[in-house]
């Protein structure tokens, strides 16, 4: 099993041009390769801005398209493991947020679609609804990188404890979370959510937002890496930045040794409680 993982979060830029985005994605995946990462991750809809009007228009099949053929590519060349962000994915006349992965053979290893659609309302502030369009996915899913068990959500997953526990209890060591958080939510829970997700369930979790736009949904950046300690690794700033940081494992079996909370929990109890 692979003791350490050197790990690049790419917080790109994103336009309306999709090949643009394509081959900045490219570029930086490569920039990425050359810092000695092993493993990369691109933001959520990292092929298309980030709206409900956009998703039709930017909808590809997988793995057949422009996206899965440049990440497929860029896997293969730099041979890297390749979390892809996410593009909308059009199957069978459905519409979903999906994120792929690709092994350092360019193969298609693992595809999840966003569990929990991003769905809120705050009124003066920020109003979004990504069912008026996308299909929820229901499969948690997982992939390898030489032993270590990786789990995937996307964005509004990270707010639901239990999908992350399940990583956890699956065995996963790492969760990685392609995100668009917004100048409203994210200040306030970006950092918060990963840490606690981290810390609830002593892993690795990495969330790869796109730069800070200048008009539409505003992303807020602030890509990161969080250790099992719940500390920030490293956190980007809003613009265009590659963040890396070196995850080692060992960290995980320490804590869950030091810590034992999952030995410890009383589920001979939560059910019993609930029913009184
Ligand atoms: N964009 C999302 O899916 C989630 C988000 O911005 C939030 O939860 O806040």
């Amino acid at each position: 099993m692979m003791k350490i993982i050197r790990t690049s979060l790419v917080q790109m830029q994103v336009g309306a041009d999709r090949l643009k985005n394509l081959e900045n994605a490219a570029k930086l995946i490569a920039d990425a390769k050359k810092l000695g990462a092993q493993l990369v991750a691109l933001p959520e809809c990292f092929n298309s801005p980030y709206g409900t009007n956009f998703f039709h228009e930017y909808a590809e099949t997988i793995p057949n398209g422009p996206t899965s053929n440049m990440l497929s590519e860029a896997a293969r060349e730099n041979s890297v493991y390749l979390v892809g962000g996410t593009f909308p994915e059009i199957e069978n006349n459905k519409y979903y947020n999906t994120c792929t992965v690709w092994n350092p053979h360019g193969k298609l290893i693992a595809k999840f679609k966003k569990m929990h659609l991003f769905d809120i309302d705050i009124p003066g502030k920020i109003t979004f609804k990504e069912s008026d369009i996308l299909s929820p996915g229901s499969d948690l899913v997982t992939f390898d990188v030489e032993g270590v068990k990786v789990g995937l959500g996307i964005c509004y997953d990270l707010r639901f404890e239990e999908l992350a526990k399940l990583y956890r209890l699956q065995g996963c060591k790492v969760l990685i979370f392609p995100a668009a958080f917004n100048m409203t939510t994210g200040p306030i829970h970006f950092e918060l959510l990963q840490r606690a997700r981290a810390v609830d369930n002593q892993l690795f979790v990495c969330a790869i937002s796109p730069a800070r736009n200048e008009s539409g949904y505003i992303a807020w950046g602030h890509s990161q890496i969080t250790s099992p300690w719940g500390k920030v690794m490293v956190q980007a700033k809003d613009k265009e930045e590659i963040i890396q940081a070196d995850i080692d494992l060992t960290e995980c079996d320490d804590v869950r040794r030091q810590i034992p909370i999952f030995y410890q929990r009383r589920i001979d109890l939560y059910d019993t409680i609930k029913k009184k």
